[in-house]
């Protein structure tokens, strides 16, 4: 909570002024039932209707001012507050922008939005909370017993007992229902999880026909937070009929020995009228005190879950950047030994990797599924750094680049097509922000895009919907392509990003990767032989190992691996193609 608070350094002066407002709030407050008594004791005593009336419009300008210092203290904390939620908000929305996807993969997309949204509210309403009640509360409690002491000690002696006892009641009510809170949250974030699950994979819950597993499993989870939300509702449920027998209990303690007092002469009917205002006085700000500690416990828990993502750090950094401007190189790229071991992992899923590529060839990379196709390539552009040996990029390792320099050579496209919610030409702008007009249609004619473009309503001013719902499959692709081809990255490389294409449309690709491209080296992951085949060099997987390496010729010749896939997918004709 502590580091957390660094937030508010920008709000120190809301930060102060919001419980000083407060405790002047609270000041005006203690002194009504003084005037009040004042009211009973002289002018109703007294007949003295103009003194009532006087000492009633006091009581209305003290109530006015309170208000007052009372909205003053809330618009200085929800300054701080909102400030505070919004500086944070930003912070961790950058730190988890920086982490790698060891971290990502490790603490899982639900959990960090939960801690973007849910937790990091729960600080902001802690953090208003704390800053209107943490001096006005006490400074009540305590204030309201030092005035009952000063109008009379023997009277003022319930409160010696009624304030521990009530105490007890609210302080243990609250040390009940923290835990039962934490377990709330916990549910609460397996609740946001499922409607997270439910909503994204909507289409194949329904293709699957599970809408009714489905509901089955979040009706559970919903049931277990109502069971743990009413059982704390219950707890906490029982302190107002007990705190309440305690203030009356006491409220007649009070009348009975201050009334002994009154008919002793010692005090007067008014001050044992201020007494009682003064007990329920307490007994508000109690509850109020209560209150904030659960406030303030839910908000430590969701700091420290704040904190733990705050404290991962990328296991990806930049390089030196001394290879910036390294000079071309034979080989373009080359994985020596290179093994790669995904964090919490019990084997290597990489293992042994070692070959070159000189530059402009165009690597074709085929084997099953889970063979490592994806973790090789993913290694360039240092999505995961490899556990043992080495990847280089122009004779320089990888982890010499910086990130920007390493990214700016490397073009992916991603197995899974993501788009933005915005025009087609925003999202190819991802890949160069000044693109031009025609730069971009040379991207999306390379990609084989530029047809069903030119066919969208507005061209590249087609806006997107969120995710790319309002295209197809295969047209997503294509722009994911584009995306990638506009930067003309010196590497480039395609993660099995041609899935959703017929074959002519994925043949005509690759004929303009091959000639509008020159220079540009390029990785093509597929488990489709037809893709690869016409590759300067084929990288055979198996089991995260390299089974074999040469051209579709060579291989046919010399890898049983390569020869069974291509038997299993190739007619006769393609089989004996060079
Ligand atoms: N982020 C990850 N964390 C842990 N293990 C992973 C991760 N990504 C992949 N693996 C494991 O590494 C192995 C290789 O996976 P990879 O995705 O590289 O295979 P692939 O050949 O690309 O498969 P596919 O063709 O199905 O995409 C698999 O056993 C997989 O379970």
């Amino acid at each position: 909570m502590k580091g957390i608070l660094r937030y508010l350094k920008d709000y120190k002066k809301e930060s102060i002024l919001a419980p000083l407002f407060k405790m002047l709030e609270a000041t005006f407050e203690l002194l009504i039932p003084i005037v009040m008594a004042n009211v009973i004791d002289v002018g109703i005593a007294g007949r003295d209707i103009s003194y009532v009336v006087k000492m009633c419009l006091v009581m209305i300008l003290l109530g006015i001012i309170g208000l007052v210092c009372s909205i003053t203290a809330q618009y200085f904390s929800a300054k701080a507050a909102t400030g505070f939620g919004t500086a944070l908000r930003n912070d961790l929305f950058r730190h988890i922008t920086s982490l790698s996807y060891t971290e990502i993969d490790n603490i899982g997309t639900s959990t960090l939005l939960t801690r973007m949204t849910s937790d990091t509210n729960q600080v902001q309403t802690g953090v208003n909370m704390v800053l209107r009640l943490f001096l006005r509360s006490p400074f009540i409690v305590f204030g309201a017993m030092i005035m009952s002491f000063t109008i009379d000690v023997k009277s003022a002696m319930t409160f010696v007992v009624t304030i521990p006892a009530l105490s007890i009641v609210v302080f243990g009510v609250m040390a009940l229902s923290i835990p039962l809170f934490k377990k709330v949250q916990n549910r609460l974030d397996r609740v946001t999880l499922l409607t997270r699950e439910g909503l994204e994979g909507a289409r194949v819950i329904r293709a699957f026909n599970r809408q009714d597993k489905e509901f089955e499993e979040f009706d559970k989870s919903t049931d277990d937070l109502m069971k743990f939300q009413l059982l704390a509702g219950r707890i906490s449920a029982f302190m107002n009929p007990v705190t309440y027998v305690i203030i009356n209990i006491s409220t007649a303690a009070i009348i009975w020995i201050a009334a002994g007092q009154t008919d002793a002469g010692i005090i007067t009917q008014g001050k044992v009228v201020a007494l009682v205002n003064y007990m329920s006085q307490i007994l508000v700000e109690l509850i109020k005190l209560a209150n904030l500690i659960v406030t303030i416990t839910k908000a430590v828990a969701c700091a420290k879950r704040i904190n733990a993502v705050m404290d991962q750090q990328p296991s990806i950094t930049d390089g030196s950047g001394k290879a910036a401007g390294s000079p071309a190189n034979a080989v373009k790229v080359s994985f020596r030994d290179a093994n790669l071991r995904y964090a919490g992992a019990g084997a290597d899923s990489l293992s042994d990797i070692t070959f070159d590529v000189a530059p402009g060839e165009t690597v074709g990379i085929i084997g099953g599924t889970g063979s490592g196709k994806s973790s090789l390539v993913n290694m360039i552009p240092r999505f995961y750094d490899a556990s043992q040996g080495s990847v280089c990029i122009d004779g320089v390792d990888v982890k010499d680049y910086t990130l920007d320099e390493l990214r700016h050579k490397v073009g992916v496209v991603p197995q899974k097509a993501v788009l933005f919610a915005g025009t087609i030409a925003d999202n190819i702008r991802w890949g160069k922000q000044d693109a031009t007009e025609a730069e971009i249609d040379e991207a999306l004619e390379i990609a084989q895009a530029k047809e069903f473009v030119d066919g969208k309503e507005n061209g590249i001013y087609f806006k997107i919907t969120q995710g790319g719902k309002n295209l197809s499959g295969g047209q997503k692709q294509r722009l994911t392509i584009a995306r990638a081809v506009v930067r003309k990255p010196e590497i480039l490389i395609l993660d099995d990003s041609a899935s959703a294409l017929d074959f002519a449309t994925d043949a005509a690709l690759r004929k303009a990767i091959r000639e509008k491209t020159k220079g540009m080296t390029v990785f093509l992951v597929s488990q489709r032989a037809s893709t690869i085949m016409n590759s300067d060099k084929i990288i055979v997987m198996d089991d995260g190992q390299i089974a074999g390496i040469g051209t579709h010729r060579q291989l046919l010749s010399n890898c049983e691996i390569y020869r069974e896939i291509c038997q299993s997918q190739l007619s006769e004709e393609e089989l004996s193609h060079e």
